[in-house]
Formats: structure tokens, C-alpha cells, sequence
């Protein structure tokens, strides 16, 4: 069993549970001076750890641990200014603290089964009950951030053991659904 890998602070002592009546919270950047600070309401959707390289982690964690809410229930409350989008051409539009480097909310504005979303990281929630991960996504990617192949096996083991099933990609539910998607903008199904 791998035992030196850290998935993430978040989930490394076992995942907590979230509360049922969370009404949603402040996340804040990691800076001492004029942090960040961007509102939302409400209960987060799922969330999930994720092993892609463009995610943002915290120091020393091989996953993000990341979830969506809807765009129109994310507000930045102060000192958004600091905020620059990381990669203008990707999907997911990250705005990062520039200071701190902590990634903020990420729209998906393109034309996309996840328009409408945006993409926070809740451990920087500076309230606790947000819904727990429930599986992890883009395992394999990890070693794209130099996780040498050979310790794939035990991170998949720890990650089993803490409940979060390990994909390549997205969960077959979330696949399922960006296919749906497609599909209905294709014609290939009804809509
Ligand atoms: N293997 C790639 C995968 C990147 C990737 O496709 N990430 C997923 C999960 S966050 C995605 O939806 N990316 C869209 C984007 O980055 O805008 C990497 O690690 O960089
Ligand atoms: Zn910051
Ligand atoms: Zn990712």
C-alpha cells in the first residue's frame, strides 16, 4: 500500500461528511494581506478530486479537490482585483489570485454541457458542511506533474480506501451526461 502520497489536506485523514442545511459561505485566497473574497450561495455540486495539471492544488497534494455551482450564485466581494484568468483559451475560465496563486472560480462561458458552471475549490470555504468528494477524476494525469508510474497502483489503493473511485476521465455519470449533451447538439438524440 502507497503510503507516503498525499491526495490532498482536505481527504488525508478520511473524508468529512458535509451538512445537509449548508447555505454556502466565503471562499478566501491564501494572501494575508487584502485577500480575496468570492460569495456563494447555496450547497455545492459534484465535487470531486481531480488529478489534471491545470487545476490548482495546494503545496505538496497530487489532487485538487474541486466542484461546481452555478455562475449566477458566485459573487466577488472584495478585492477582485487581484484576479487574472490563467488560461484565456481554456474551457474553464480559472481566475487566480495573483499574489498567492490560489484559484478563485473558473465560468465556463463557452458553448459546453457545463456553460453555465463554474469551478471552485471549497476548501477555501471559511465555513465547514460543504458536500464531501465523491469520487476522483483524471487519476492518470498526475503523472503529467511528474508522479512516477510505478506508485499508480498504490495511489489508486488510497484512493478506494478513502472512497473516492479513481477515473482517467470524468465519473461515468458526468461522462454520460457531456455525451448526452453532444449527442442532442448533434441530432444523434432527440432533444
Ligand atoms: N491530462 C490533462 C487533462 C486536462 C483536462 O482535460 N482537465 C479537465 C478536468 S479539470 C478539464 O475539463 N479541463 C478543461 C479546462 O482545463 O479548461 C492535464 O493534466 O493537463
Ligand atoms: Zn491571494
Ligand atoms: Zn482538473
Amino acid at each position: 500500500m502507497e503510503s507516503s502520497i498525499r491526495i490532498h489536506p482536505a481527504v488525508d485523514s478520511g473524508v468529512k461528511q458535509g451538512r445537509s442545511d449548508f447555505q454556502g459561505g466565503t471562499l478566501v485566497c491564501a494572501c494575508t494581506d487584502r485577500p480575496v473574497k468570492v460569495r456563494i450561495e447555496g450547497q455545492i455540486a459534484h465535487n470531486h478530486a481531480c488529478g489534471c495539471t491545470k487545476c490548482w492544488k495546494p503545496d505538496g497534494a497530487a489532487f485538487s479537490i474541486v466542484a461546481v455551482v452555478p455562475h449566477d450564485k458566485v459573487t466577488v466581494l472584495e478585492n477582485g482585483d487581484k484576479l487574472q484568468v490563467v488560461d484565456p483559451s481554456a474551457l474553464i475560465q480559472r481566475h487566480a489570485c495573483r499574489e498567492c496563486g490560489v484559484h478563485m472560480y473558473g465560468p465556463v462561458e463557452r458553448e459546453h454541457a457545463f456553460q453555465g458552471l463554474d469551478f471552485i475549490h471549497p476548501e477555501r470555504f471559511q465555513e465547514s458542511g460543504w458536500a464531501p468528494p465523491g469520487f476522483a477524476a483524471f487519476v492518470s494525469s498526475i503523472i503529467e506533474s511528474g508522479v512516477d508510474p510505478s506508485r499508480m497502483d498504490g495511489i489508486r489503493s488510497r484512493l478506494r480506501e478513502l472512497g473516492l473511485e479513481p477515473y482517467d476521465c470524468l465519473s461515468p455519470a458526468l461522462m454520460d451526461y457531456v455525451a448526452t449533451w453532444t449527442a442532442k447538439k448533434t441530432g444523434a438524440l432527440a432533444s
